[in-house]
């Protein structure tokens, strides 16, 4: 199969509709179904497979994210979901055990290239983990960090623009602009992960991934970052691990279905939640298993 051949994604085979994925030897000519490519992709993922030594977690996903989108993937604890959003940008690097291969790309460019600077690439693909992890640091010095290491101001009076810019666009100013020298440690919950968004935001990424941001969160909280990612579609590309399918239905415009490392089935968010074409993301939605 061309990996780049949209074409080649695009029929329903019949005998996938039935697959046993339990069955492994069943899964090894499986195509994901639905539009796994898109003509405006940020980046795009070919023929990726990561393993953690002999462990096989992801296996021959092929997926697009399209510019200024919001790209949801679900399915099974399990599955992948946050191997691959970590794939992304190299945060899995870091797992000594952890072997990627296939191709990813951001703008065309291949992001595991050997000349490849990851902590560049980490600031172009910035990351939002499940539980807020502010520095114990003040608010200010939260957001100002990155740009500090990436030179991206060159006075006070610009480093204070860029925070102020970021914790606006994170839609946490007004409440924290009277105590930007208070540790964010003190914030709220749902404050400490608009702090993070913030300073994800400061070091001007182009892609934001986001993996499971409103676990630890009320649902007050968990509405505000909602809102927030609809908002930040306009600047950024965003994709989002998350296991509540109310929320991937509320923010994304495409959802990914994974399951046991594959990816099972792509498409448009309103048809995958109201017309799933393989019968394990219908099980899945449905909420029959997961
Ligand atoms: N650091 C690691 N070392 C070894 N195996 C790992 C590691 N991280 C993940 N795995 C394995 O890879 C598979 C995929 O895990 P992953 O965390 O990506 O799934 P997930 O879909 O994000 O799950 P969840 O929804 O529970 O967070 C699982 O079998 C998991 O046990």
């Amino acid at each position: 199969m061309n990996a780049n051949d949209s074409t080649a994604y695009g029929a329903v085979p019949e005998e996938a509709v039935g697959l046993d994925l339990n069955d492994h030897t069943a899964m090894d000519d499986y195509q994901t179904i639905g539009e796994p490519l898109v003509d405006n992709a940020k980046m795009s993922a070919r023929d990726v497979n990561v393993f953690y030594a002999d462990k096989h977690a992801i296996m021959d996903v092929s997926l697009d994210i399209g510019e200024n989108q919001v790209l949801a993937m679900i399915g099974p604890s399990g599955c992948g979901k946050s191997t691959f959003l970590r794939s992304l940008n190299r945060m899995n690097d870091i797992i000594p055990i952890c072997r990627v291969s296939g191709n990813i790309a951001l703008d065309g460019e291949d992001i595991y290239a050997s000349n490849q600077d990851t902590v560049l690439l980490r600031a172009r693909v910035g990351m939002v983990f499940q539980k807020p992890n502010p520095f114990p640091k003040s608010i200010y010095e939260n957001v100002a960090y990155g740009p500090r290491i990436h030179g991206l101001a060159h006075s006070k009076a610009e480093m204070d623009e860029i925070v102020e810019q970021s914790l606006r666009r994170a839609s946490l100013w007004d409440e924290v602009k009277d105590v930007l020298d208070k540790p964010g440690t003190g914030l709220s919950g749902g404050q400490q992960q608009r702090l993070c968004i913030a300073r994800a935001i400061a070091v001007s990424p182009e892609v934001i991934l986001m993996d499971e941001p409103c676990s630890a969160l009320d649902p007050i909280a968990t509405a505000r970052i909602e809102e927030l990612i609809d908002e930040l579609k306009e600047r950024f590309t965003i994709a989002i691990v998350t296991h509540s399918m109310q929320q991937a239905a509320r923010v994304s415009q495409r959802t990914a279905y994974f399951h046991l490392g594959k990816l099972i089935e792509v498409g448009d968010t309103k048809q995958i939640f109201t017309m799933p074409r393989h019968e394990l993301t219908e099980n899945y939605i449905t909420g029959r298993f997961g």
